[in-house]
């Protein structure tokens, strides 16, 4: 389905709970042999629905179908349009004999309706309007070989409404890994809960817009884990119009440590974010004994090389601060402090190699909010960033509970993690967000939120929420992706924080 380039920018609004497969299995068990009509027959029927809504009558909609039971949905799902005047043909060349169960049963089915499998897409004698991609779901076991893969690069490079039936065939549903070949979809139709591997890594790239059915199975009745897809109204509570009688003291004194030499833009990035979303008064402590003593872009930052004696409320200690020995010395100060701390960039490098300042942050009162992105994680996990990458979530609870932080890990579909063991991915933000200082604006942000009194867990998730929806706001207006700017970012989120402020 072509998709306009820039469309009106809308945030997600509602936040929703992430199935691992573990999750997902033991809800299938209870709930398959209880199901009538049975699962499979209500996922077909959804499947239809989809395609119904988004394919004209006439077009020719071709079902990849596999040999589980996500092929099995993709079986009903033909027999449906068929029965409902749509033309429908199934793609599927494995050994019949060997389907079992429900798939079996649904395959028979679609075959006594009149139904034609063909054995790949070259037996099509037209262009299909849209695809749907029934190959492997959940139960997919090991990267995908041929005639499949084949059929895949095949299926994902039409000019087609693609469809992906429960998860893109390739994708891992728990990590958002392509295993091997992977189908790129417009949008998947994810059954009974959503899942992780749908919103981070590779999964926006493959799954496109993600729709949920719950196959009228209530969920709640079962275990959901601790996992969240973020959405704008898990922070409604938080998003209030100022009251009238305030003064600066009311939002908060950001403390910013960072600005080595050669560095300083970092600090000032993180700094100016943190004023431009609220903060009541920021002031900036760089290493750079050179450094100018106000910022000519922002003179309303106080800019100096001392840590303020008292009154500072939050400390965002990272962006730009270098790995001197004045580096170490500051974050041997600064991580036992009872304020709230926002650590990112360098203050994590020299983390990762230093037990004492490791022990610290573990001891503090007030856990700490990480910053990582994929290369400072593995530094702080030992390992490297293809292993964090693998599965980003159990990386991110690793951190969380090694370092007694809650944890950004940062990337497409930012994995947030805290130490109790709860988790949630961020949907906002695109590739226009690749880009130098992006990091250090998130920084400030947070410390802002701190600063304004939001809780530690609520702000290491709204932040990296709205970053991203800012920048997706600027890729609305037709800014970006292509050459966004840190900074552009911040004006933006100052836009949105307002927009959203007034509304709640
Ligand atoms: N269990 C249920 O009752 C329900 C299942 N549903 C659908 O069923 C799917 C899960 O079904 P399954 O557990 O059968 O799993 P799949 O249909 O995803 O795939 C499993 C089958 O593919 C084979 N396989 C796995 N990886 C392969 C590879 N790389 N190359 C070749 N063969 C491979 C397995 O040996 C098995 O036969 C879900 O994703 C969903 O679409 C829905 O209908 C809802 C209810
Ligand atoms: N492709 C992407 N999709 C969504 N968000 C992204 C993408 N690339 C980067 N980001 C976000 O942009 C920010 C970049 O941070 P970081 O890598 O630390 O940048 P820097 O070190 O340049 O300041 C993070 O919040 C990250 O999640
Ligand atoms: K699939």
């Amino acid at each position: 389905m072509p998709f306009a380039p820039f469309s009106p920018f809308i945030a997600p609004l509602s936040s929703r709970p992430l199935l691992r497969l573990k999750e997902i299995r033991a809800i299938e068990a209870v709930e398959v042999p209880l199901a009538d009509p049975p699962l499979m027959e209500r996922a077909g029927a959804a499947i239809a629905r989809s395609v119904i809504a988004h394919v004209p009558p006439g077009g020719l909609v071709c079902i990849l179908c596999g040999p589980g039971n996500n092929g099995g949905d993709g079986f009903v799902a033909a027999r449906r349009l068929l029965a409902l005047g749509r033309r429908a043909v199934v793609i599927g060349c494995f050994d019949a004999t060997r389907m079992e169960g429900e798939a079996a049963a649904a395959r028979a089915a679609f075959l006594s309706a009149g139904g034609t499998v063909l054995p790949g897409p070259e037996a099509l004698d037209e262009r299909p309007a849209a695809i749907v991609d029934a190959l492997f779901g959940i139960g997919l076991a090991r990267p995908i070989g041929e005639p499949y893969a084949s059929w895949i690069e095949w299926g994902s490079r039409q000019t087609a409404f693609k469809l992906a039936v429960d998860v893109p065939s390739g994708l891992d549903a728990d990590t958002g890994r392509c295993t091997g070949p992977c189908f790129e979809a417009n949008a998947t139709l994810t059954f009974l809960a959503d899942k992780p591997g749908l919103h981070t890594l590779d999964g926006p790239d493959r799954a496109g817009v993600v729709m949920v059915d719950a196959l009228g199975v209530d969920a709640s009745r079962h275990d959901l884990g601790r996992g969240r897809l973020l959405g704008l109204d898990a922070f409604a509570g938080h998003l209030r119009p100022r009251r009238k009688n305030t003064h600066k003291g009311s939002f908060g004194h950001v403390l910013v440590v960072g600005g080595a030499p050669r560095m300083s833009g970092a600090a000032f990035l993180a700094g100016h974010a943190a004023l431009a979303t609220g903060a009541g008064k920021v002031t900036l402590c760089a290493l750079d004994p050179n450094i100018l003593s106000f910022s000519p872009v922002h003179p309303e930052l106080m800019v100096g090389n001392a840590i303020p004696e008292r009154g500072v409320d939050v400390l965002v200690v990272g962006p730009g601060l270098g790995a001197s020995a004045e580096a170490r010395a500051q974050l041997a100060r600064l991580l036992p402090s009872s304020l709230p701390l926002v650590l990112d960039a360098d203050g994590l490098n020299r983390l990762a190699v230093d037990a004492e300042l490791q022990e610290s942050l573990r001891s503090r009162s007030i856990p700490a909010i990480l910053t990582p992105h994929p290369m400072e994680a593995a530094r702080l996990l030992g390992t490297e960033v293809a292993a964090v990458q693998r599965d980003r979530i159990a990386a991110a609870q690793e951190l969380a509970q090694r370092y007694r932080a809650h944890v950004v890990l940062k990337g497409c579909g930012s994995v947030v993690a805290d130490p109790d063991g709860a988790w949630a991915i961020n949907p906002t933000g695109n590739p226009g967000m690749a880009s130098a200082g992006m990091g250090d604006v998130l920084s400030g942000l947070l410390g802002a939120l701190l600063a304004q009194g939001w809780p530690v867990p609520l702000a290491a998730r709204f932040g990296p929420f709205l970053h991203g929806a800012a920048a997706d706001r600027l890729v609305a207006e037709g800014i970006g992706p292509i050459g966004i700017t840190a900074s552009e970012t911040v004006s933006a989120a100052r836009r949105l924080l307002n927009e959203w402020s007034v509304r709640a």
